[in-house]
């Protein structure tokens, strides 16, 4: 594990200075963005970034910056031993754990990134300044590994992000694309538990009973994708009625929108067949955590 800027890029030159690329002579570099508190969602993204990679970083680090809410900072898990063990089985070849000091020396940046009217809707809207906090800590950590210019290794370079979070998505690709960062965004599907429910490191502060009642996000999210598969109308409204038969869940949004933008996809007639493509996002309370999840349709 390595802590500081220094070291981080150290390690990285070492490690692609003994690769051996696979791709034409061009080494490749992959980071994993994280957290930290790793589950199998995350281990699905770092099993992708190895398989596509001679050199593979994953970093950790719990940004304070994009926490609206003080208590869920406080209490987001930290399990570092055990992340660093499990990143080292899963064959990572650095993992980077900096200090907030060492990202953030002069504590909040002056310099800030604004995510735009999309970074204020759906999660934006419930998370004030979350999608600026996030890009801005994304945006350093997509500098911090970047493989030197003036290394004698060509190097491509790619991070890789899941798709649980799609607006985060979409917002770090129009980053890379509005500020020129030569790097690819990978995105890696979803992973669930075996009734359905999106993995995610908040979903340890759920009861049992909490947990089970969750699971009509993701029932709701397949009826309207077996809808959509038939190219039957969607009749969204009536399926967010199930969430109103699970008083534990507190539904915030049920939004069919342009996965590409996110825009939302004018779905008022009850009776129009679907056909085409959208995002299904969804994102409801339960108890004092917030869950997020969608569904593509029409792939
Ligand atoms: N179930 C999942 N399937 C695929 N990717 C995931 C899943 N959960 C998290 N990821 C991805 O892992 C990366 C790191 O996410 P993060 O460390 O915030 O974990 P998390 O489980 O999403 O935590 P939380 O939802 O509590 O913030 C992100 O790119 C995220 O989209
Ligand atoms: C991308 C990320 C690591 C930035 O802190 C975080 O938002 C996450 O884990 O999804
Ligand atoms: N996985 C998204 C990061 C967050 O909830 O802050």
């Amino acid at each position: 594990m390595v802590r500081s800027a220094a070291e981080l890029s150290t390690a990285i030159q070492r490690a692609l200075e003994a690769s051996e690329p696979r791709a034409g002579g061009r080494a490749t570099l992959g980071l994993v963005p994280t957290m930290g508190a790793l589950h199998s969602g995350h281990a699905s993204l770092v099993s992708t970034a190895r398989a596509q990679n001679d050199v593979l970083v994953v970093s950790i680090f719990v940004n304070e910056l994009q926490f609206n809410d003080q208590t869920d900072f406080n209490r987001y898990p930290r399990t570092l031993d055990a992340d660093v063990e499990l990143l080292a089985r899963a064959g990572a070849d650095i993992v980077f754990a900096p200090e907030a000091t060492e990202v953030y020396p002069d504590g909040r940046p002056l310099i800030k990134i604004n995510s735009g009217d999309l970074g204020l809707k759906f999660e934006g809207a419930a998370r004030p300044g979350h999608f600026d906090g996030m890009l801005a800590v994304v945006a350093k950590l997509l500098h911090y590994v970047m493989p030197p210019a003036a290394l004698g290794v060509p190097t491509a370079y790619r991070a890789y992000f899941g798709q649980k979070d799609a607006q985060q998505l979409v917002l770090i690709k129009r980053m890379v694309a509005d500020l020129n960062y030569p790097v690819e965004i990978c995105s890696v599907p979803i992973i669930r538990s075996a009734e359905g429910l999106a993995l995610s490191s908040r979903n340890q502060f759920l009861t049992a009973e909490q947990a089970q009642a969750a699971l009509v996000i993701h029932r709701a999210l397949s009826l309207v994708r077996e809808r959509a598969d038939r190219h039957e109308p969607l009749y969204l409204e009536d399926v967010a009625g199930l969430f109103a038969m699970e008083p534990l869940v507190e539904l915030d949004y049920f939004e069919l929108v342009d996965p590409r933008t996110l825009q939302e996809l004018a779905f008022n007639c009850q009776d129009t067949p679907f056909t085409g493509q959208g995002l299904l996002l969804v994102a409801a309370k339960v108890g004092e955590v917030r869950l997020i999840d969608n569904m593509t349709l029409g792939y």
